[in-house]
């Protein structure tokens, strides 16, 4: 009698839940012309169509194939449009209606979300701090004013090379990149170097990994206050560790400043220079914007620039064709130069280095998924994206569009040379920093980072596989988050070159 009842009790659940189900969809999904997508279950939505053994963009790649290039993925009731050829995504990447953020619970942590300029939504406090990113900070003037400083720890970077290239020792290429991309932006934002502290790669991966993370306080807003998997609370020490980090740099510098030291004409320079301004004014642009800023900018602009670099040099060494034609290239170009050293004024001098980044940035975006989100529903290619919707733009997949680049999954950088196709985003078929407003902030130093030391490791050195990984072959296997990076960390023994 009890067993029947209990059966009777969850069949009238299920019938309830397949009828409400059947008239959600016929209600909701087929009426709001929605992108297709594959076939949406109770409950979990369309969850169940994405392969979870393969990285994100791959899977949603997979599925692109079958559901087009506009593709509706049902996370439960909630719809994510994802985005997978040059053409949808300028469409949907330079209509502003689109470039909407959401943010994880764990980025509420010390108020974080309220400064940062990667997670804000567009308004008037995000659009203040661009505009004072690229009107104040990345301009040409005040990149080049500091190169001599990025320059100093791209040769640090060479020593390091060359005391492992003695005892014929193999170089961790990720790591060594990494502490000399986080110095070249701490320098840059405050002539500082901060690579050396052992802890900082962990907490920039941990950052990473916590802002690409759903939580159950993602999923159940009602218990986000309890913080069940601790993110919130890890994702704010992060927080605490770059502010007090940035208060000393400031600290300092404010006291040098008033006992007339020299100024350093870097980014803190310039923040101190604007604060009377903006207290006057009244605006958004504040110190504890600032501060949002540069998190933002150690968090974004370091993991990003190893792993490519890491990438780059994997690929040529697979290619010992391109390998050479980049090194012969630099030897000659800078070789020539009174002071041997690659510089930043150098990279528009050489066409084959700029095309190995571009074909390391089109194979492997450092970060393949863009996350954004609808401000309004919007009709694109006939499809509805509605307001709220979640807008995942697959950078991967379009980067490798078969029917724009021919053998698309081969490092071919040559496919670049005499081409008018760069990555500023203009050219849909590249968009590995993405397009539109919400566009990578930190591009123009990043371009300067990648070629600076991609052509100090490859001018100075000549560079071969340890034995047993010569052997076996790189293992080129991802390893998937925010910043996807080699699995296997790339181990290379350098041989110094006689100039
Ligand atoms: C290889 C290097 C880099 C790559 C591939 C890259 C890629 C990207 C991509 C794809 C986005 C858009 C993400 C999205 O919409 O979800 C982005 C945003 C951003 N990047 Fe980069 N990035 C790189 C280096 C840097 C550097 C060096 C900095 C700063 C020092 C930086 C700062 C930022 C910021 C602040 C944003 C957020 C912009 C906004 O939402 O308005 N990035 N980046």
């Amino acid at each position: 009698m009890a067993t029947s009842f209990v059966l009777a009790v969850v069949l009238s659940f299920a019938a309830i839940l397949v009828f409400t189900h059947a008239l959600w969809l016929i209600t909701d999904v087929r009426r709001r012309r929605l992108p297709p997508g594959p076939w949406p279950l109770p409950v979990i939505g369309s969850i169940h169509a994405v392969k979870w053994n393969l990285a994100a963009h791959r899977s949603l790649a997979h599925l692109a194939e079958r559901y087009g290039p506009l593709m509706c993925i049902w996370f439960g009731r909630h719809p994510t449009v994802v985005v997978s050829t040059p053409d949808a995504a300028r469409k949907v990447l330079t209509n502003p209606e689109l470039a909407g953020r959401t943010f994880p619970d764990a980025a509420r942590a010390e108020g974080h979300f309220a400064n940062s300029v990667l997670l804000l939504p567009p308004g008037d406090k995000w659009r203040a701090m661009r505009r004072f990113a690229t009107t104040e900070l990345l301009t040409k003037a005040r990149l080049d004013a500091r190169q001599l400083l990025r320059q100093e720890k791209a040769q640090d970077m060479v020593r390091y090379v060359a005391e492992r290239a003695v005892h014929g020792e193999p170089v961790d290429v990720g790591h060594a990149v990494f502490v000399t991309a986080i110095n070249l932006v701490s320098r840059t934002l405050g002539s500082i170097d901060i690579g050396s502290r052992s802890e900082v790669r962990d907490m920039v991966r941990a950052a990473c990994r916590l802002v690409g993370t759903l939580t159950v306080s993602d999923i159940f807003a009602t218990l986000a206050a309890a913080d069940i998997q601790g993110a919130r609370r890890r994702f704010g020490a992060i927080v605490r560790y770059s502010h007090r980090i940035i208060d000393e740099q400031f600290m300092q510098r404010r006291r040098s400043r008033d006992s007339g030291e020299p100024r350093k004409n870097d980014m803190a320079d310039v923040v101190i220079d604007k604060e009377k301004e903006w207290k006057e004014e009244g605006g958004q642009m504040n110190y504890d914007a600032v501060k949002g800023l540069f998190t933002d900018f150690l968090a974004a602009g370091t993991e990003t620039v190893s792993s490519t670099v890491e990438w780059a040099m994997a690929e040529l060494l697979k290619c010992p064709e391109s390998m050479k034609m980049v090194t012969e290239e630099l030897r000659t170009i800078v070789g020539t130069k009174s002071k041997r050293e690659v510089e930043e004024s150098d990279i528009s001098q050489l066409p084959y280095l700029q095309a190995v980044v571009k074909e390391t940035l089109r194979l492997h975006p450092a970060v393949p998924l863009a996350f954004q989100r609808a401000m309004a529903t919007v009709e694109i290619e006939g499809y509805i994206v509605p307001k709220r919707a979640n807008v995942v733009v697959n950078l991967w997949a379009v980067n490798r569009k078969s029917d724009v680049w021919t053998e698309p999954d081969k490092f071919k950088p040559e496919r670049f040379i005499g081409k008018d196709i760069s990555f500023w985003g203009k050219d849909f078929e590249l968009i590995p920093f993405s397009a539109g407003r919400r566009m990578c902030l930190g591009l123009p130093l990043a371009y300067r980072m990648l070629h600076l030391i991609l052509g100090s490791l490859l001018y100075h050195f000549d560079w071969t596989l340890p034995t047993d990984v010569k052997e076996n072959g790189i293992d080129m296997t991802e390893k998937f988050g925010i910043v996807v990076s080699l699995a296997t960390p790339l181990k290379a023994i350098a041989k110094k070159w006689d100039e």
